[in-house]
């Protein structure tokens, strides 16, 4: 299985710089709040510094309550535009979030198919999930608090600048300690962060593995290896995660002292300015505040850094996705009426899935309107990997699919799925009414409500799947789904057709559509097929010889090349490999037969 790519550095900072650009005036805003803020939250200090320097040169009543008064109110300035800023910067990511998760259902949902075929499930999730979650925490809380600890850290430093130069210089004690302990903190951890997402999305992919394989697990007794495979997966995770927690146990206590050396310094060396006549006690109280200050935007900045981190390799891996080349635009290709009818031209077609292993050797075959060509041939001839190509879910290497005229490689996805449609057995039931599950394909124009209930009923009778949604006392508001209403097989299968019915596409193709049925449900299903069948051109893959022999016309495929076409009764009459295989087939369904009989 194929790991998504990641994000490169210049996606990201693309991406930032959409962010803020996207509400320019809402970034304004917070900017101006934090700041307004910030200037209140430093009006403090300096009236402190005033106050003592007043008391110890003395002063009058009035002159105290008046510096208390204006404390109090540019405690309250700060903090109701504290909160205003705080508000404002979540809106802001709330915002910012949710277009990066519509930007990422939309980029998954255009993934060319053979991509999506070939990613690792559990990695894809993940992405969707946990990692979204993260960036949520990223985006949300440790940006803004970053933001607004960083316009802190800046604006007290410029207050203390023009407060004392000399003691601005005693605070400034360890910063290289902080620069250093930061440089090193940054390039270990963010490494270490995208491998432990990357490893948590490899048990996330083992577990849902095990789920999807439950009954293979169970009757195999593979569960203990299941168990064992992962806990090997979460040891790695873990070693990783206690890698993180070693590197933030020796990047904290760096920044724990790059907050209290200077304080400490303050005091000593402030305290010896003071005695020496260096600096009034009114910029000495103020210094000391302001160093006090800084210590609650550092330890914000410590506390947020790491989740910031974490979110930024969650975006790497989020963004990583849109890496990933989109084969066929919603809206581009061919006008909707060139060509209609579905005739299908291939054309020297080869294909392989590696470039080291080819699996088409050049197929040519043409398929008029309306024909049905059943195309047969041993277990790894190459038929479903033909239907594949048909369908757009590959290009070809070289070589042309062209579906009345135009190249299919050409066509846009909305258009190539009115054109084309694929059933195969694997049929999905998606946890909803069976409303929802019919009615899937766009209505047709001036049906802006949707599908009516008489036009789905028309289109499940035409398949049979009426009686048993008649039988579900809620009919077409059953809720199905996992922990719903049970839908057999069968029925499933059913839905299907009637979503190909209500899309109406040109040519139809059936990958062993029915082959995972039993045999009167098969049968049952074969009906319901023709019904669908009908008046369209249908390209069925089929293993069962007797559903071939009814098709116009059969091509029978062997390691990758078309080696025999015409009706059954030419091939029969050629003597060819189709007439042994039909021999060979005739006479197992007969001792078959005996054996029952
Ligand atoms: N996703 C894939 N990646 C790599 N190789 C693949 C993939 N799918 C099929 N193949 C290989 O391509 C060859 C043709 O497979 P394909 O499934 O098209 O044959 P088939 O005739 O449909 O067989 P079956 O009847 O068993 O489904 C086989 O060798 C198969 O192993």
């Amino acid at each position: 299985m194929n790991r998504l790519p990641l994000a490169a550095p210049e996606d990201l900072r693309d991406w930032l710089r959409q962010y803020l650009r996207a509400d320019r005036r809402g970034v304004v805003v917070v900017l101006a709040l934090t700041v307004a803020a910030t200037v209140a939250g430093l009006v403090g200090p300096a009236l402190l510094g005033e106050f003592v320097e007043s008391v110890q040169r003395g002063t009058t009543t009035a002159h105290v309550d008046l510096l208390a008064i204006a404390f109090v109110v540019a405690l309250v300035v700060q903090v109701l535009l504290h909160r205003a800023s705080r508000v404002r910067a979540a809106v802001l990511g709330e915002a910012a979030l949710a277009r990066t998760r519509e930007r990422f259902v939309d980029r998954v949902l255009r993934l060319p198919l053979g991509e999506v075929d070939s990613v690792d499930s559990g990695d894809m999730l993940s992405r969707a999930t946990s990692d979204v979650e993260k960036l949520d925490e990223g985006v949300r809380h440790a940006l803004p608090q970053i933001f607004t600890a960083l316009v802190l850290l800046a604006l007290t430093l410029g207050a203390m600048l023009v407060t004392s130069p000399l003691l601005t210089l005693v605070a400034l004690i360890t910063t290289p300690l902080l620069v250093l302990s930061t440089r090193w903190y940054r390039k270990r951890a963010l490494p270490a962060y995208e491998r432990l997402l990357e490893q948590w999305s490899d048990v996330r992919s083992s577990t849902h593995e095990s789920v999807l394989g439950a009954f293979t697990v169970e009757s195999l007794r593979l569960s203990g290896r299941r168990i064992d495979h992962g806990n090997r997966l979460l040891a790695r995770a873990r070693k990783t995660q206690k890698h993180t927690i070693g590197l933030q146990s020796r990047y904290f206590p760096c920044l724990d002292l790059s907050v209290f050396l200077p304080m400490a310094a303050m005091l000593l060396l402030g305290g010896w300015a003071y005695a020496n006549d260096l600096v009034s006690l009114a910029a000495l109280t103020a210094m000391v505040l302001y160093v006090e200050r800084l210590a609650d935007p550092l330890g914000d900045l410590m506390a947020w850094l790491d989740e910031l981190q974490m979110g930024w390799a969650a975006l790497r891996r989020i963004l990583g996705v849109e890496r990933i080349r989109v084969d066929r635009e919603d809206t581009a290709g061919v006008p909707a009426e060139q060509g209609t009818g579905g005739s299908v031209v291939l054309r020297g077609v080869r294909f392989g899935y590696t470039p080291d292993r080819p699996v088409l050797h050049g197929i040519d075959l043409e398929v008029a309107a309306g024909e049905r060509i059943a195309v047969v041939g041993s277990s790894g001839a190459g038929k479903s990997t033909l239907g594949k190509l048909l369908a757009g879910v590959h290009r070809p290497t070289a070589g042309t699919v062209h579906v009345d005229g135009v190249d299919v490689s050409d066509l846009g996805a909305d258009e190539l799925r009115k054109r084309i449609a694929m059933v195969t057995q694997d049929t999905h039931v998606f946890a909803g009414t069976v409303r929802d599950n019919l009615a899937l394909p766009e209505p047709p124009a001036g049906q802006p409500d949707g599908w009516t209930d008489e036009q789905l009923l028309e289109a499940a009778r035409a398949v049979g799947a009426d009686e048993w949604i008649e039988s579900c006392d809620d009919g077409l508001d059953t809720e199905v789904g996992p922990g719903e209403t049970h839908v057999p097989e069968a029925v499933a299968q059913q839905f299907a057709l009637v979503r190909i019915l209500l899309a109406q596409p040109q040519v139809l193709l059936l990958d062993e559509a029915t082959s995972a049925l039993d045999a009167a449900a098969s049968e049952h299903a074969e009906g319901a097929l023709s019904a669908v069948a009908r008046g369209r051109t249908v390209i069925a893959i089929a293993h069962r010889l007797d559903v071939a022999r009814d098709a116009d016309r059969i091509a029978l495929m062997e390691g990758g090349r078309l080696v025999e076409l015409g009706s059954h009764d030419e091939l029969l009459e050629q003597g060819g490999l189709y007439a042994r295989l039909w021999r060979a087939w005739t006479a197992a369904e007969a001792e078959t037969a005996g054996a029952a009989g």
